[in-house]
């Protein structure tokens, strides 16, 4: 079954539409959410999640349709979004309690664990918390609560390289048991190219693609060469171009390249760069 399934969810604010976003997550896999500042990651998130509500479409949790105010679908949701709301002049201690109440499932020994971990001062006011000890405080929560689905928006991005390695980790080992899935939205592409199962790119409002990772990456490839060697590829096999004084790029199918060019893998981050970029 699938964790999660957004099925045309439309919205419309006065300057930006978010334009029929479908994508699924299955069971066991972890999606990449990539995007340009302001393409719409965000908005979708806290659309599906009913924070904001959507004008149409539907959101399907483990086959049950979500609008954000099912209490028994939000008890399987971990979710960390890119600005995190504490009350202010409590402690983790002081959290620890609220969340006992709020969530049935709620393991304080796993949270205390994990702010061990992360090296979290317990007594301390979170309002003195920096942003990436509060991320690391919301990470802990949305993972102590037995949840199933987690959707993370942005939150890698405060934390330095070797707490954000520690994440990456916990949440490859959250999916190991194959049930559990994870929406996350990072600008930190190599991270998603390291821990992702599938990528969905959205750019201004509309998806531009969601797949599976491995084919994705071995269904294009870079191309590189003098300018005039890129202008004569054939325009139905090239999905964007990059020149400079040196020559050129160009992202193309992997099927069909012709002879005699350098051809190289791609990554996420250039896919995205180079994503219908036109020839100067
Ligand atoms: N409540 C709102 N009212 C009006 N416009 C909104 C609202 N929420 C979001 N937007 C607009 O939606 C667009 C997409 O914003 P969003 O925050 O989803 O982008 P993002 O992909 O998450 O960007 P970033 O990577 O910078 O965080 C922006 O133009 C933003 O101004």
């Amino acid at each position: 079954m699938e964790a999660l399934k957004v099925d045309n969810v439309c919205k419309t604010y006065q300057e930006f539409v978010l334009d029929h976003i479908s994508f699924s997550i299955p069971g066991g896999a972890i999606m990449g959410f990539i995007g340009k500042n302001g393409a719409g990651k965000s908005t979708t998130i806290k659309n599906l999640l009913g924070i904001n509500k959507k004008d149409s479409g539907t959101v399907t949790v483990f086959g049950e349709v979500f609008t954000g105010k099912e209490n028994r679908i939000k008890e399987k949701l971990g979710v960390v979004l890119d600005e995190t709301f504490f009350a202010p002049g409590v402690n983790a201690v002081q959290i620890e309690k609220a969340l006992r109440i709020i969530y049935q499932n709620w393991n304080s020994r796993v949270f205390y664990d994990y702010l061990s971990m992360f090296r979290l001062d317990l007594k301390k006011n979170i309002k003195d918390y920096s942003k990436g000890m509060k991320m690391k405080l919301s990470i802990a929560a949305a993972l102590s609560h037995d949840a199933r689905l987690l959707i993370l928006d942005e939150v890698t991005s405060g934390l330095d390289p070797i707490v954000r390695n520690e994440v990456l980790d916990l949440l490859l080992e959250f999916i190991q048991d194959e049930k559990r899935s994870i929406l996350i939205s990072s600008h930190i592409l190599s991270d998603l190219e390291k821990i992702c199962d599938y990528i969905t790119y959205i750019d201004n409002g509309k998806i531009i693609f969601s797949e599976n990772k491995d084919e994705l990456l071995e269904s294009y490839c870079l191309v590189k060469g003098s300018i005039q060697q890129i202008r004569k590829l054939a325009p139905d096999m090239v999905l964007g171009v990059s020149e400079n004084a040196f020559g050129a790029q160009a992202l193309v199918c992997a099927d069909g390249v012709p002879d005699g060019m350098i051809v190289e893998p791609v990554t996420i981050e250039e896919m995205m760069l180079l994503w219908k970029k036109e020839r100067k």
